[in-house]
């Protein structure tokens, strides 16, 4: 029992050390093997037990089998003893196991620490989330920004080069033309890109120019690389208009529409727009509708219409509620690649040959009309745009008298030749800027209404024949494109930008005039100045004429005293009581000689002007002759003045007179010759009021002059006063000094002439001084006279 025991334990230590030996894959082998071990020890044991049991139940046996038996278990006991200490080295084994197990586990499961790691991990997470998102939103917000950006650049680009723009292109040769012996009469120019020039009959030449002119030789590729900037512009939601104008059979069918070799503009052009919606398909979504309709004799044919029922059906130009021109009923349809598109186009224009047909034998009697109109929407911000590109084939534009037409045919060409000029009326009043558009005055320019002037873009092509035959009409559509051309090359900018240059002008134009005027007034004032130093020169000859006088004058007096003082003392020695009654009188007269210069009593210059002194008891007789004397010294004066005009000191004194009061009857007074006594205070009529006015700078200006000259010549001289107080502009006083010093004769005074004239000394060099000097008076102030006085009239020229 005891050995069964110890198995059962033995296996009981070998499965828990199976469980713990998970934890460590190399202890498993071992403890398989150990299990092994000890499953087969068991069994034998197990046998031996039953061994056991069968000698019990033969206990009667004898104890020979016992010493058997113990011989046979001693080998049984050396194996429990094994098993027991392999039992005791498991259970070590199991026990450092366990301490490891239990290490481990301490180990691997941080707890709280992995947890708050995790928890950071997460809002590190959340907060880069947020912060892609906010990224996202500026990528989003900066590029769309970015895009409209773009798109204004592009749009300033192409209103730089022009709103309305006109490309020229010249088709070759055809076989039938060379055949006839046809010649070209354009001559391209290769340093000139943008230029042509057309031979005309007279070999004389014109020259035109457009924003591209197109050869012979070019291919439909280079067309449309030309055209492609407008054309993207639709996608940026602008409307545009391209249209081919030109003479029949100048290709304007083969610009636009192309054939499936060689593919016009519609084509391409719709190849582009798909192309690029492509490419912007990550943020943009375009859907494109395709109309195709004519114009004939002002009526509108849809070419889209497959059923023939149908075409009968009148279409009609609406308004729609946003403004733009609409045809109800017009079939739209929605196309997806080129593929689909050329079908359109090649039906439609089938459906319009057929249609010119029937109706005329030349295929370019109506107005064929592609309308391709985009839908676009931002996958961004969800914003909408709505634009259409027209692509117009016109009519053939040649005169009336060029084909022979009648009745219906004749019909057609009024029709053509109407709705052609209505487009060329809508395009000049579009690039004048004028405010009535008359757009209403054709079908076609009715239906391109809101495709045609504002921010919309504008391209003519001018086709022509380098055909001699086709002259004329290569003229008229040359001339008519360069008007369309010549009006504008820019938005409104280009109009500002003009009116700018015309305020520039002006300016220029004023700054010009006044620097003219500038140099006339230089000039004057040189003359002036010239005039001045004219006069200084005059005056400082009077000053010395003056000192001259005066000088002889005292030695005048003196012999005068002389004689008077011998005169007394005869007559006294005649008569002594009369002598003795004399005496004191003559004393005076010899004490009191006449100051040689101006009294220190006498009254102040201006104030002279102004005062008027007390009437003189004895009225004083004034000469009106410039030179008053004395009438007791009649001779000495006379003798003076003859001395005067012998110095030949030319430059006499304007008024150079003097007005000597005359003496006294009955009075004791001493004589004195009275300085400024032509002043008209004594004067019988003299004015008040007349004499106050002088106080005018014209009157001062003399009054200037004349001390200038030595303040000897004071007459009064009512003419001239009168003129000093009624004339008192700067300009008179000049014109006035004009007067002056002309030599036109003056009428009561002989000092009124220009002194340098009559006195021969002193000639002005100056080109100017002699110019003024034989210059006639303009200015009169009698005229001011006659101005009151109507019966009176100047007497100086005028
Ligand atoms: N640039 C060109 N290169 C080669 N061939 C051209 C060119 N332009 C025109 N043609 C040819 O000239 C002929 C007349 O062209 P098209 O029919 O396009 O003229 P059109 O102006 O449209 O005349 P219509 O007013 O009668 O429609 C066609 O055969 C066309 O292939």
């Amino acid at each position: 029992m005891c050995v069964v025991f110890l198995q059962i334990q033995t296996l009981s230590h070998s499965c828990n050390h199976i469980v713990f030996d998970y934890n460590k894959p190399s202890s498993i082998c071992e403890s398989d093997r150990t299990l092994e071990t000890a499953i087969c020890d068991t069994e034998q044991v197990g046998e031996n037990t039953a061994l056991m049991d069968d000698s019990d139940v033969s206990d009667g046996h004898g104890a020979q089998e016992m010493c058997s038996d113990a011989v046979q278990t001693l080998p049984i006991l050396q194996k429990f003893e094994q098993l027991s200490n392999q039992v005791q080295n498991l259970k070590k084994e199991h026990a450092a196991l366990c301490n490891e197990v239990n290490g481990i586990t301490a180990n691997s499961f941080p707890g709280s620490e992995v947890f708050s790691a995790l928890q950071d991990l997460s809002t590190e997470h959340e907060h880069l989330k947020k912060k892609y998102h906010e990224e996202c939103e500026l990528v989003k917000k900066k590029y769309l920004e970015e895009c409209s950006e773009r798109k204004r650049l592009y749009n300033e680009v192409i209103e730089l080069k022009g709103n309305i723009r006109v490309f020229c292109r010249c088709r070759p040769l055809s076989q039938d033309e060379i055949a006839n012996g046809s010649t070209s009469v354009v001559d391209f120019d290769s340093s000139q890109e943008n230029e042509l020039q057309i031979i005309c009959s007279d070999s004389s030449r014109k020259q035109f120019k457009f924003d591209h002119v197109f050869r012979p030789d070019d291919n439909q590729e280079s067309v449309f690389i030309q055209t492609s900037p407008i054309v993207t512009s639709v996608l940026d939601g602008y409307n545009v208009c391209i249209f081919a104008y030109g003479q029949t059979g100048t290709g304007k069918t083969f610009t636009m529409e192309g054939t499936p070799e060689n593919r016009g503009v519609n084509y391409r052009t719709l190849e582009d727009l798909f192309r690029i919606s492509n490419e912007r398909s990550g943020f943009m979504r375009y859907e494109l509708f395709v109309s195709m309709l004519e114009v004939y004799n002002e009526k509108i044919r849809d070419l889209l219409i497959e059923n023939s029922n149908q075409s009968s059906k009148k279409l009609e130009i609406k308004q729609a509620a946003d403004g733009t021109q609409e045809v109800p009923g017009l079939v739209e349809a929605h196309v997806y690649g080129t593929d689909e598109v050329w079908e359109l186009l090649k039906s439609g224009s089938q459906a319009r040959s057929v249609g010119s047909t029937n109706a005329n034998e030349f295929s370019s009697r109506s107005h064929c009309l592609l309308r391709v109109t985009v839908n676009g929407e931002s996958l961004i911000n969800g914003q909408k745009t709505k634009s259409h590109l027209w692509l117009v084939d016109l009519a053939g534009s040649e005169r009336m008298g060029r084909i022979e037409v009648e009745g219906e045919r004749l019909k057609e060409s009024q029709f053509i030749n109407k709705s052609l000029s209505a487009l060329g009326d809508v395009i000049s009043a579009l690039a004048s800027k004028t405010a009535h558009i008359p757009t209403r005055n054709s079908k076609l320019t009715h239906m391109l209404q809101s495709s045609l002037g504002g921010d919309c873009k504008t391209l003519m092509f001018v086709q022509i024949s380098p055909s001699a035959v086709d002259l004329g009409e290569t003229l008229c559509s040359l001339n008519f494109a360069s008007r369309v051309r010549g009006i504008e090359h820019g938005p409104a900018r280009k109009q500002a930008d003009l009116t700018e240059l015309f305020k520039y002008k002006q300016l220029a134009e004023k700054a010009k005039h006044d620097e003219k005027e500038i140099k006339k007034l230089r000039d004057s004032l040189q003359s002036l100045q010239l005039r001045l130093a004219a006069r200084e020169h005059i005056c400082r000859n009077f000053q010395d004429k003056n000192r001259e006088l005066e000088s002889q004058l005292a030695e005048e007096r003196k012999t005068r005293l002389k004689q008077e003082t011998r005169a007394l003392a005869s007559v006294s020695a005649q008569s002594p009581a009369l002598s003795s009654l004399n005496q004191p009188h003559m004393t005076t007269i010899v004490e009191k000689k006449p100051p040689m210069f101006p009294s220190k009593l006498r009254l102040p210059l201006r104030g002279i002007s102004n005062f008027l002194p007390p009437r003189s008891p004895v009225p004083p007789r004034m000469t009106k002759t410039s030179t008053s004397i004395y009438p007791n010294n009649k001779e000495n004066v006379s003798k003076m003045m003859t001395t005067a005009a012998k110095t030949k000191t030319l430059l006499k004194a304007r008024r150079g007179s003097y007005a000597v009061r005359p003496p006294p009857v009955a009075t004791n007074k001493v004589f004195q010759p009275k300085r400024r006594a032509s002043i008209a205070t004594l004067h019988p009529e003299s004015n008040s009021n007349i004499m106050r006015t002088p106080l005018n700078s014209s009157s001062n200006a003399r009054l200037r002059t004349d001390r200038m000259v030595g303040r000897q010549s004071f007459v009064w001289d009512p003419q001239r006063v009168w003129r000093a107080s009624r004339v008192e502009t700067p300009l008179s006083r000049l014109k006035e000094s004009a007067v002056m010093a002309t030599p036109i004769a003056p009428r009561s005074s002989k000092f009124r002439g220009s002194p340098p004239t009559q006195a021969g000394s002193w000639k002005p060099k100056h080109p100017t001084v002699i110019a003024l000097q034989k210059k006639q008076l303009v200015w009169s102030p009698l005229k001011f006279r006659g101005m009151r006085n109507s019966s009176r009239k100047s007497l100086l020229p005028s």
